[in-house]
Formats: structure tokens, C-alpha cells, sequence
């Protein structure tokens, strides 16, 4: 249990009580402390005190719902109103107590927080296995990389990994991170190209209430978050020179000052940073610090684009298959080698995330148990299907009806091989209907 108030007397009152009962309790006397308690001990459940100096225990609470943490948490109040109680619930607390706390009513509230806390860790550990799956790929350049993950992951050396978009760059990070000693700290990722540039400075290094117009709250920026841990400076190309500036700064003495504070702090942070930009040509371009470039560049590792491990794609189309399928509660799905076939020769411009998204789209179409090549027009014509196109280029809604039937038939006559008795069962029409529309339409088997 973490319990959170800057009177120290009440403190003991709540950790007595529960350290009473068994429970291990950490204490923190403010917001910032509050923070790295959280990070350190990963309490079950968080006691918070309303009214402290600095950023108060609402303020927290919501700063800490925003950047999704959902560690259960009871506030305990002097001040209990109505209005303060909806507050607090909408902010996200789990219960709210009045001081002081009676131990029956403290006891229930943290048992039951417990309870949550419980079924959000494992809520939460599905997800992560959801969104950050193993790094797939036995081929020769992913067993490299992943050797190279391994060597560089327990030195503290900052690391830089280039690679095209959709190449698994941040997975790479991710594994960095859980390969080092580091790994139970946090690992917090910022995008360096999704946060605009007036704002990206105080998400990094934080800011003080009023330290600029908007500035309502202070803010804990990322370098100190991730104190203890890894920072993964996501698109790092994309930082302004005063931003480049500041994080040589951390880089050099492991300072950082947040905005508006007038003082610094010290972190210990490792740094991993990525691009798909050719980091060089910037810095020869005179857009990115050269100074910042060679400490960012101790290790360069690089994620290989997807055309030149093309033997992964079928591992990595099993896994995303099955995976899908779980997600979108259809049944399992096979490919055949042909289509595997043209996976492998299509370019992948969008790397193993086009072929992630590939292989969701034609999971949820819900089409055969046998994925063929011509459920593939897509990658087949480099994103490009005319049969399609003309389709939609239809002049009027019949000529659009009757395209579009032809295009479909002549589709489902080719999955099931033109046997025209299996084509109309799988479509639901009379065979004599198909034998038909064959003829109206002109269809033919392409040899
Ligand atoms: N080797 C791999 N094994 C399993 N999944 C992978 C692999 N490479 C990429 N992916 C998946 O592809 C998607 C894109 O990966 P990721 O976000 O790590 O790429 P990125 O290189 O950081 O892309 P960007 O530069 O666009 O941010 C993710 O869903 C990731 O899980």
C-alpha cells in the first residue's frame, strides 16, 4: 500500500492500521514522491490525502488516470462533502473516506481495491501480450538483430535503431528494455513527431504551475518518469534544436530542468532512441545537432525492411493469423502456399505492419478456411485492384450491380476452382441460376 498525505501523523494513523493486518506500507509527504513510490514499489492500491501543498491529491489522481495509470485508489479526506466526493469519483478514485479513517471502513475499501487492482493487473497483462508481441523471425537478419539486442541490452550505452517505418523499431526498444537490469523500472515511450512542437519540451522535462499561459497544473515531464528506467524517444529526428538541445543536456550531466522551475533535476535515465529518417543527411542538412547525433549514436542498430527477410513471412502471418482470430472470435484460418507465395513477393512498403494489417483485414472479411491468392488483390497489383476500380467507376447503379456480381461470381468460381456445383452451394443461389449468370456474363476460367 502506498499512503499519500503530507501530515505525517495521519500517515502513521493508516499505515498502523494496515500494517496491522499485513499489508506492506510505503508513505510518500508529496505529489513528486507520491510518483517515484508508485514507480518503485508498485503498490496494490494507494491511500491519497486531498488537500496537500503543491499539486493537491485530486490533481494527482487525474494526472494519473490521464497518463493511464489505473492503480486503484482511496482518497482520504478532512474536508468530505458531497461535492467533493462526486469530484473524486469522476477523477477516477475507487472509494472515498472521511478522516479519520474508521479501520472496518479503511480495511473494506482496501481489500476491495485489492480485488481490482488484482483483475486490472491481469487485464493488463493480456494487453501488453496483445499489443507487444514476441519480436517474430528466424531468418538470419532477425536472429542478428536479436543478438545484438542481447549484447547491448545490460550496458547502460544510449542506443540509436534506424529502420523503415512498420520494422518492429519499437519492439526492438521495448526488448532492450526488458533484457536490462532496468527491466522492473519504467520504460516510457514519447513521439517525439506526434506532440506539437510548442508543447513537446514540458512533456519531456515537465513544468511548473503557471510556468506558461495553459500551464494550470505542474507537470511531471517524461525524463523524470522514467527515472530509474528507459526512455524511448520515439521519431527523434523530428525534434526542434531547443528540444535536440535540452536532451544532449540530460545525455551529458543527466540533468533536466523542468519548464518554468528555474532549478534542476538529476534522473538516471537510459536513452534509446529511433528514426526512419537518415539521421546523417539531417545533421549534414544542418537540422539535427551533431554533438546530439554522437551521443545518441554509441550502438546503431538497425531493423531490417521486411523484403529482405521475405522467408519470416510465413511465421509472421501465422501468428498474426491466429492472433486476429482470437481478437475477432473467428475460426482459425490457414493460407494456402500459393498465397503465401505472393506475400513473399510483394515489396512491403509498409513493412510488418502492412502485413500485419493485411493479414486483420482478410481475418475479418471472414472469407474461406483457406486463405487463397485471390483473397489478395491488394498485394498482388501493389495496392492497386482494377477489377475493383472499374467496379466503382460504374456510370449507373445497374451497370454497378451487375460488375460487381460478375467480379464476385467470377471470384468464388475461381476460389473453388470452377466447380460450378460447389460455387453455388458456398453462395447460396441454384446451380442453373450460376450456370446462367456464366453464360450472361461471359465468364471464362483463366488458364
Ligand atoms: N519482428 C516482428 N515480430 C512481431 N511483430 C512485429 C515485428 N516487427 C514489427 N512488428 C509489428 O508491426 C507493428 C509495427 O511495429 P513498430 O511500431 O515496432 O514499428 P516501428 O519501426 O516503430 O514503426 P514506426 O517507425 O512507423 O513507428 C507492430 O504492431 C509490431 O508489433
Amino acid at each position: 500500500m502506498l499512503v499519500v498525505d503530507d501530515d505525517g501523523a495521519n500517515r502513521k494513523v493508516v499505515a498502523t492500521i494496515l500494517g496491522g493486518e499485513g499489508f506492506e506500507v510505503a508513505e510518500a509527504a508529496d505529489a513528486f514522491l507520491a510518483l517515484d513510490r508508485l514507480d518503485r514499489f508498485h503498490p496494490h492500491a494507494v491511500i491519497l490525502d486531498i488537500k496537500m501543498p503543491g499539486m493537491d491529491g485530486l490533481g494527482l489522481l487525474r494526472d494519473w488516470r490521464a497518463r493511464g495509470l489505473e492503480v486503484p485508489v482511496i482518497i482520504l479526506t478532512g474536508h468530505g462533502d458531497e461535492f467533493t466526493a462526486s469530484h473524486c469519483l469522476a477523477a477516477g478514485a475507487d472509494a472515498f473516506l472521511d478522516k479519520p479513517p474508521q479501520r472496518a471502513e479503511l480495511l473494506l475499501a482496501v481489500q476491495n481495491a485489492v480485488a481490482r487492482g488484482k483483475l486490472l493487473e491481469e487485464n493488463r497483462t493480456l494487453k501488453e501480450e496483445l499489443r507487444y508481441p514476441p519480436l517474430l523471425g528466424s531468418s538470419a537478419a532477425m536472429e542478428k538483430l536479436r543478438e545484438d539486442i542481447a549484447r547491448v541490452a545490460p550496458a547502460r550505452a544510449t542506443v540509436l535503431i534506424v529502420g523503415e517505418s512498420g520494422t518492429g523499431k519499437e519492439l526492438v526498444a521495448r526488448r532492450i528494455h526488458e533484457l536490462s537490469p532496468r527491466a522492473e523500472k519504467p520504460f516510457i515511450r514519447v513521439n517525439c513527431a506526434a506532440i506539437p512542437e510548442e508543447l513537446i519540451e514540458s512533456e519531456l522535462f515537465g513544468h511548473e504551475k503557471g510556468a506558461f499561459t495553459g500551464a494550470v497544473r505542474r507537470q511531471i515531464g517524461k525524463f523524470v518518469q522514467a527515472d530509474g528506467g528507459t526512455i524511448f524517444l520515439d521519431e527523434v529526428g523530428d525534434m526542434s534544436a531547443r528540444t535536440q538541445a535540452k536532451v544532449l543536456r540530460v545525455l551529458q550531466d543527466g540533468e533536466v530542468e523542468p519548464v518554468g522551475a528555474g532549478e534542476v533535476r538529476r534522473v538516471d535515465v537510459r536513452v534509446i532512441a529511433a528514426t526512419n529518417k537518415d539521421l546523417e543527411k539531417e545533421v549534414a542538412a544542418g537540422r539535427f545537432r551533431e554533438d546530439l547525433y554522437f551521443r545518441l549514436s554509441v550502438v546503431v542498430l538497425r531493423t531490417p525492411p521486411l523484403r529482405e527477410h521475405p522467408e519470416d513471412i510465413p511465421e509472421l502471418v501465422s501468428y498474426f493469423t491466429a492472433q486476429a482470430c482470437q481478437e475477432y472470435n473467428r475460426h482459425c484460418k490457414k493460407w494456402s502456399p500459393e498465397a503465401l507465395e505472393q506475400l513473399a513477393r510483394y515489396p512491403w512498403p509498409g513493412n510488418v505492419r502492412e502485413l500485419k494489417n493485411l493479414v486483420e483485414r482478410v481475418v475479418i472479411m471472414d472469407l474461406a478456411e483457406t486463405i487463397t491468392a485471390v483473397d489478395l488483390p491488394s498485394v498482388s497489383g501493389r495496392g492497386q485492384d482494377p477489377e475493383l476500380a472499374a467496379v466503382f467507376a460504374a456510370p449507373t447503379l445497374a451497370e454497378f450491380h451487375a460488375r460487381a456480381e460478375r467480379e464476385y461470381l467470377k471470384r468464388m468460381l475461381e476460389r473453388h476452382h470452377w466447380n460450378v456445383a460447389a460455387t453455388a452451394r458456398a453462395i447460396k443461389t441454384p446451380r442453373s441460376n450460376l450456370y446462367k449468370k456464366i453464360e450472361a456474363y461471359k465468364l471464362r476460367r483463366e488458364e
